[in-house]
């Protein structure tokens, strides 16, 4: 039986005093361990935002006879898009958006309960990249992998099955949207089911999992000085973020800097993840985002974040390599992907290319 994504960390602890998580709403001025410069992160202030050319992610109506190739654009270029016409219930969206509100609402005794371990993956806490930043992101988490009943119960003793059907029906929507979305992008290069041995032989979607993702991000007194979530790359093959009607996202442009990213309702935000930057032999372009935070209003935002099977290798499509087109990567599984990323973060990718002898 491969490990499964709830066991990835077994072995690899991160110590993350969760304990310390502040009590947001009382807080009136930022403390300085909340104050972020661009020392702690040479991105911080790399580019105006909103950049002056109003050049943004597109929105791609997935009922386009031409959606294929408009996402194979958008995971070339930006790395990233949103989608309209996308088939998940708008009442999905609301609940999920109203249990994410509610969870987060709660005491922070009460959530507290349901801390991550240093060795889980599933529960409230920050977020796993904070090990790699002097300063604290000015946001809480709570991360769902396999079954949330367990945590649920703790954090709502009474209302906690109505909560899982509510992830369950989510996760379910999601599965196929996600297949649906990498097919297409992969459709753009030429490449079919055929083409990809792991997944062609499971049409029944068994060969992925994934971890949700939720996060809230409080009303921030100073907000120009504070960081949500720093910016990184998403390790999957691809996540689908929900953000609800407050902006906050940025996509990281080596054109235009920090791009924020506009909360069209209904819609949902795609990121290309590492191992689709992997498996496109890196044609796709695994986008660094990050999360900014505001002085008016709370922001909430669920990803869902989806990869294969622990036992899959993922490497790049034959059919996107040739003797001039080398292999830019070797083959990783996502648990191991995961934790080189635990050790290395940013330079996870980078750590499994292939380096040509020259
Ligand atoms: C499957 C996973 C991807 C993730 C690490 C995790 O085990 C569960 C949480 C995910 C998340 C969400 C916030 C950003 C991120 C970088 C992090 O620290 O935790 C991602 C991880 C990832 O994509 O590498
Ligand atoms: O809150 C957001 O917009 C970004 C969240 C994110 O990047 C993540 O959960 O991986
Ligand atoms: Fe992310």
């Amino acid at each position: 039986m491969p490990a499964m994504l709830t066991d990835v960390f077994r072995g690899h602890p991160i110590h993350l005093p969760h304990s310390h998580q502040p009590d947001f709403t009382s807080l009136r001025e930022l403390p300085d361990s909340y104050k972020w410069t661009p020392k702690d992160d040479l991105l911080f202030a790399a580019a105006p935002s909103p950049p002056a050319t109003g050049e943004n992610i597109p929105l791609i109506d997935l009922d386009h006879p031409d959606a294929a190739n408009q996402i194979g654009h958008a995971c070339r270029t930006w790395g990233a898009f949103q989608i309209a016409n996308h088939g998940v219930p708008l009442g999905l969206l609301q609940d999920l958006e109203f249990l994410t509100g509610s969870l987060f609402g709660l005491p922070v005794q009460r959530k507290l309960k349901a801390a991550r371990s240093e060795t889980g993956v599933s529960g409230y806490g920050v977020a796993r990249i904070a090990s790699f930043f002097n300063k604290k992101m000015w946001s809480e988490g709570f991360t769902i992998t396999g079954s949330p009943l367990n945590d649920f119960r703790k954090l709502w003793p009474q209302l906690h099955l109505n909560y899982c059907d509510i992830v369950e029906e989510y996760e379910e929507q999601m599965k196929k949207l996600a297949s649906k979305l990498m097919w297409l992008a992969l459709k753009s290069l030429g490449v079919s089911e055929e083409d990809v041995e792991w997944a062609s032989l499971n049409s029944d979607l068994n060969w992925a999992q994934a971890a949700l993702q939720l996060n809230h991000y409080p009303v921030c007194p100073e907000p120009d000085r504070a960081m949500g979530l720093a910016a990184h790359t998403d390790s999957t093959l691809l996540t689908i973020l929900y953000q609800n009607n407050t902006a906050g996202l940025q996509v990281f442009s080596d054109d235009l800097g920090w791009v924020t990213v506009p909360p069209v309702p209904g819609s949902l935000v795609v990121n290309v993840g590492d191992l689709f930057h992997i498996l496109s032999n890196g044609l796709f372009k695994s986008v660094l985002h990050r999360a900014r935070v505001n002085q008016n209003r709370a922001r909430l935002s669920v990803a869902f974040l989806w990869g294969p099977q622990s036992d899959i290798k993922i490497s790049p499509v034959p059919k996107l390599v040739s003797p001039v087109e080398l292999p830019l990567y070797r083959s990783v599984t996502w648990t191991e992907y995961l934790r080189t990323k635990a050790t290395h973060f940013n330079k996870a990718l980078s750590m499994i290319r292939n380096h040509r002898e020259e």
